[in-house]
């Protein structure tokens, strides 16, 4: 297999999103799942990723497996398991934005351990990407995230983790040591400005990003949504200002900044530069519903900051 940028290891979930029209309340189908919409953003934009899971032995596992290929995403050493089912949620709209519902519990990707790790593909990326979700869906998987990313290490392949806190899936104790633990590890950390103020008890953003770089990250890219991203080395602070849209829905909106900033990043290692083209890249995968289908492709992304 030639080299991939981006190795992305988490749960991919089928997606409902409501669309209320009238008086039906209709659901969208969709994908979801945080670091599989990463490794498709990234495709999309035109880097060589690739997906670690296990997929339900269902119709859902062999759509995702379709997706995959359609969108150029690596899935060699994706596993379909036997008797076991694929992820699902459903996205309500409420007035602080979307709401998750998750059917989840059991999946064939919660049931990953470190011993099914693939080994050397983790070896042969560029940057293995890990996120909060990928630990918090059971204790093996909180294992072979920290498996996963202690491998990368050793073989010199750069980390980066998206904190992404869902506290439907664990409680913020836990949640905290496990996400500070794995992102002290990782060179690139990708907080959200929510998560960060709870996952740190911190509340400025400069305070925020003096965490993570003395927690053992190199470079940390904050998102802030309508006030930009900062991006902080231990040499520089820039806030990165964000491109104003009417948001329709900013499901996934996070994973595309990842996808798009690792996709940029690793051609140069220019944080600064990676966060002005992510920046509009999530800006404009929040004009449509769900995490996937409006992700942009390279030559949207271009023409929208173009508009600037
Ligand atoms: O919440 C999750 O676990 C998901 O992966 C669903 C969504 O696609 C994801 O949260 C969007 O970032």
């Amino acid at each position: 297999m030639a080299q991939l940028d981006i190795l992305a290891f988490g749960e991919p979930l089928m997606e409902l999103a409501e669309t209320k029209r009238g008086e039906d309340n209709l659901y969208l189908p969709g994908f979801g799942g945080d670091v599989s919409n990463c490794a498709i953003a990234a495709a999309r934009l035109g880097a060589k990723t690739g997906v670690f899971s296990h997929l339900g032995e269902d119709k859902f596992g062999s759509d995702f497996l379709e997706l995959w290929d359609k969108e150029g995403v690596d899935r060699s050493t994706v596993v379909v398991r036997p008797g076991t089912r694929t992820g699902i949620y459903f996205i309500s709209y409420g007035p602080e934005g979307h709401i998750f519902t998750y059917l989840r519990k059991g999946s064939a990707a919660s049931l990953v351990g470190p011993a099914d790790l693939p080994l050397k593909a983790i070896e042969n990326t560029k940057i293995l990407h890990v996120s909060g979700i990928s630990q918090a869906i059971s204790g093996s998987c909180a294992d072979a995230g920290f498996a996963a990313i202690h491998h990368a290490r050793r073989n010199g392949v750069t980390v980066s983790y998206d904190t992404n806190l869902r506290l439907r899936l664990w409680d913020l104790d836990r949640a905290r040591a496990v996400i500070n633990a794995a992102v002290g590890l990782a060179d690139i950390a990708l907080p959200g400005m929510d998560d960060a103020q709870q996952l740190t008890g911190l509340d400025k953003p400069e305070d925020i990003c003096q965490f993570y770089l003395k927690n053992g990250s190199s470079i940390v890219a904050l998102t802030m949504g309508k006030s930009g991203t900062m991006i902080a080395t231990k040499s520089e602070v820039q806030v990165i200002p964000a491109h104003p849209v009417n948001a329709i829905d900013a499901t996934g909106a996070g994973d595309v900044f990842d996808g798009a900033f690792l996709t940029e990043w690793v051609k140069d290692h220019n944080p600064f530069r990676a966060a002005a083209f992510a920046n509009e890249a999530a800006a404009l995968s929040t004009l449509g519903q769900g995490a996937v289908a409006p992700m942009p492709t390279r030559a949207q992304v271009e023409a929208f900051m173009a508009q600037k």
